[in-house]
């Protein structure tokens, strides 16, 4: 009875929270059911629309979401060092990722977060144009080859996923030489079913999930990626025991490209006294998801998107024009920064397509926000960048791509969390950086040799969240080679 009594208290404590009306067992889930059809991004853009900056979702009867969308709100979550914790959700990826990076809390996060920051330092990141140059090169010959409209998000993800293998991993897996990835399809099918369990409360179970063909698929999916990033693992440790025994320690540890600063797998395999064989294979797991999955849905999009906008697209031309003249020549660090427009391209293309279109925190202490609310401890808060990225209020006309939204003169007075696709404070995106330079060369190789159109007048690509934001059917263009002028 105590606990019935508590439980009741804290659910008319979410109560106050406005929400769509709730049903037996199942809470909200019935209207996703059998109006939405689980497509839970049209659920949330509806309600969104609705109830306004601050709703609550049941999923059954004793999971919460309240989904927050003012920047005030976000400043008062985010900025704060006590919520670092993730959504209960989060723990249904143990299985895969295991508590690296994203999912960890508490002094294992700051541990971990300390000791893989300085692998991404700018002058490490600068090393890797030559890996996002020569991967995007392969890339471009690739779509130039197709005479036919093609899906580039297929193109893009094994480009992003051999850069990050490249870089971080410092290992060449040649994801693009060969038509098929049995990791990225793996990819695709786990996210797929992780988002099929997030909406359906009876697959929470470890049990019945497992039982489940969503729950198969998942299993099967995970197999597969853990036996690839074995293999990098493996690779790594190889190459770097076989450059020991030529070398002295730190000529080997010159001669892997790292300088005095070591790249990610090579700072873990060097902390190999504190980190177990477990600790290294879930950092690298977590950063081989999240460094390729969420750059190439971004790439695609921001491809979309210049195609469908002409004049952005001679823009884009005429920056690289004023960078490169008519040289074929490779990038550096200082083009990258001149790259102005280039970056308001992928920022504006982010705001309505921004690859993590959902996150979320578990609440262990109550959490007072905007409005007179206090969303009680023991809460799941989600943000929804896809939600506040298309909000009319923030941005006016929200649907019309516009980059010069970013020049700094329109930015002025825009509160600094309305706009948060890599998240903000301290668990922001630490691949920030990294996603942004390997974006900026991949799109400016992409527009110096090709020309995108779309396969018809109108084409929009369809997209749902699951886990990462894609188009149901991929992204769709007609390349052709673009002829100097
Ligand atoms: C367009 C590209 C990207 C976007 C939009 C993006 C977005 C995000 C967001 C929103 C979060 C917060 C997630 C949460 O709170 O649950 C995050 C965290 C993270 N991202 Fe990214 N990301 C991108 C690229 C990358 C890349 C390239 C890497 C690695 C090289 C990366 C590694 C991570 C990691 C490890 C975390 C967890 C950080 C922590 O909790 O300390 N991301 N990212």
């Amino acid at each position: 009875a105590h606990f019935f009594n508590k439980h009741r208290k804290w659910a008319m404590a979410v109560d106050l929270i406005p929400g769509p009306p709730t049903g037996f067992l199942l809470g909200n889930i019935w209207e996703m059911m059998w109006k939405y059809n689980f497509n839970q991004t049209q659920a949330f853009a509806d309600w969104t629309k609705q109830y306004g900056g601050i709703f609550r979702v049941w999923v059954g009867n004793n999971r919460v979401l309240v989904l927050l969308s003012k920047p005030e709100d976000l400043e008062i979550l985010l900025s704060s060092n006590k919520h670092i914790e993730k959504a209960d959700i989060y723990k249904q990826l143990n299985s895969w990722i295991g508590e690296g990076l994203l999912t960890s809390t508490g002094q294992k996060w700051h541990t971990r977060r300390k000791l893989i920051t300085p692998t991404f330092h700018f002058r490490i990141l600068d090393q890797f144009i030559e890996v996002f140059n020569r991967n995007s090169d392969i890339l471009v010959q690739k779509l130039l080859t197709q005479t036919d409209t093609v899906n580039v998000h297929a193109l893009v993800t094994l480009c992003t996923l051999d850069i990050i293998c490249e870089t971080a991993m410092g290992t060449k897996v040649d994801a693009q030489k060969n038509a098929d990835s049995a990791y990225v399809s793996s990819v695709h099918d786990a996210t797929v079913s992780f988002h099929q369990r997030s909406m359906r409360p009876w697959l929470m179970n470890d049990l019945l999930f497992n039982a489940s063909s969503v729950g198969k698929t998942y299993n099967k999916a995970l197999e597969e990626m853990h036996r690839h990033t074995r293999e990098v693992i493996e690779n790594r440790r190889r190459e770097r025991e076989r450059r020991r025994s030529s070398l002295s320690m730190s000529a080997a540890d010159k001669d892997l490209g790292m300088k005095k600063r070591v790249a990610f797998l090579d700072q873990l395999l060097k902390a190999n006294d504190s980190l177990l064989d477990k600790d290294i294979q879930e950092e690298v797991d977590t950063f081989m998801f999240e460094g390729h999955d969420t750059t190439a849905a971004a790439l695609s999009f921001i491809l979309y998107n210049v195609a469908a906008n002409p004049e952005v697209q001679d823009q884009l031309v005429q920056e690289m024009h004023d960078i490169f003249g008519d040289s074929s020549r490779r990038i550096t660090a200082q083009d990258l920064q001149n790259m102005r427009y280039t970056e308001r391209v992928i920022k504006e293309s982010l705001r309505l397509y921004p690859s993590v279109p959902l996150f979320a925190r578990y609440l262990k202490e109550d959490l007072p926000v905007t409005g007179g609310y206090v969303i009680p401890a023991g809460a799941n808060v989600t943000i929804s960048c896809l939600q506040m990225g298309r909000d009319p209020t923030q941005w006016p006309d929200p649907e019309k791509f516009d980059p010069d939204r970013f020049l700094p003169e329109n930015s002025a007075g825009r509160h600094p969390y309305a706009y948060v696709p890599f998240s903000a404070g301290p668990r922001n995106c630490i691949g920030q950086k990294f996603a942004m330079m390997e974006m900026k060369s991949t799109v400016s190789q992409i527009i110096r040799s090709c020309k995108l159109d779309l396969p018809y007048p109108g084409y929009k690509p369809e997209v749902e969240g699951k886990v990462i934001l894609k188009a149901n059917k991929g992204v769709l263009l007609n390349i052709s080679r673009r002829l100097s002028s």
